[in-house]
């Protein structure tokens, strides 16, 4: 791996505790990781061994229990619960296994959210954003369409549309195959794939092996530690 492009994520020694009746959880071990803008990082390990976990910390949702964490340059536990959201609205883009669409709204205002949070966006820049990220994604037509009229693959589509319009600088996605078959997911993985060749740094959560194939580097995670590929493969 080189190591000309800026870090974005950097771990160093953190632990996650979850307090379970009078005892607690060790769900994350001592972890440290340091991710480069312009990675696809794929996180992969069976359920239970702590993907989600790291993946809320990293992206915002959880807080660690101890360590240190910066991202882009900002140390987390310096920010405040409303630098946090505004950090995750504007640098982070999340893609869920189960899309998490608002059926009330349609297609193109699911789309716009992300930008109305912002608040910086008049409603025809974000119209005009919201339509070319999903012609991006082979949504051209379908703008005003319920979210419910759409195939899950669709679905997942409108949920990277959504993901990308304030152009973050960090894509997490939590298994965003796993509700797909196996041709709507490759559909998705090569729009996913052909991000990161234009940039965009992704992490990924998965379980199946047969998606390291886009990743340009996998970790490997077993009861919340990291392992070598070696020692993931005898484990
Ligand atoms: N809020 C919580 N309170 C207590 N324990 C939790 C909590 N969230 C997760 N855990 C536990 O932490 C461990 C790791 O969970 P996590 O969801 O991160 O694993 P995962 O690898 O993402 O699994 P999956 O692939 O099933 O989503 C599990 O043992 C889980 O039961």
């Amino acid at each position: 791996m080189s190591h000309d492009n800026p870090v974005l994520v950097e771990l160093n020694d953190i632990n996650k505790y979850y307090p379970v009746g009078k005892s607690t959880l060790h769900v994350l071990k001592n972890l440290n990781l340091t991710i480069e803008q312009g990675e696809f990082i794929m996180i992969m390990g069976k359920s239970g061994s702590g993907k989600t976990t790291l993946m809320n910390i990293i992206g915002f949702l959880d807080q660690l229990s101890d360590g240190e964490y910066i991202f882009d340059n900002k140390d987390a536990s310096e920010l405040t619960e409303n630098q946090k959201s505004t950090l995750r609205n504007e640098y982070i883009g999340f893609i869920f296994q189960q899309f998490f669409l608002i059926q009330s709204l349609n297609v193109i205002q699911n789309v716009e959210l992300p930008m109305v949070y912002g608040g910086k966006k008049k409603e025809k820049e974000r119209r005009q954003i919201a339509s070319d990220y999903l012609a991006m994604v082979g949504l051209e037509g379908k703008e005003f369409s319920k979210t419910t009229e759409l195939s899950g693959g669709q679905q997942q589509r409108v949920a990277i549309a959504r993901a990308l319009v304030n152009d973050p600088l960090l894509i997490m996605a939590d298994e965003p195959t796993g509700a797909l078959d196996s041709e709507t997911s490759e559909d998705i993985m090569t729009i996913l794939s052909n991000l990161n060749k234009e940039g965009k740094t992704i992490v990924m959560v998965t379980h199946d092996p047969d998606m390291r194939k886009y990743a340009t580097r996998v970790v490997y995670m077993k009861d919340g530690l990291f392992l070598t590929e070696e020692e993931f493969i005898n484990a």
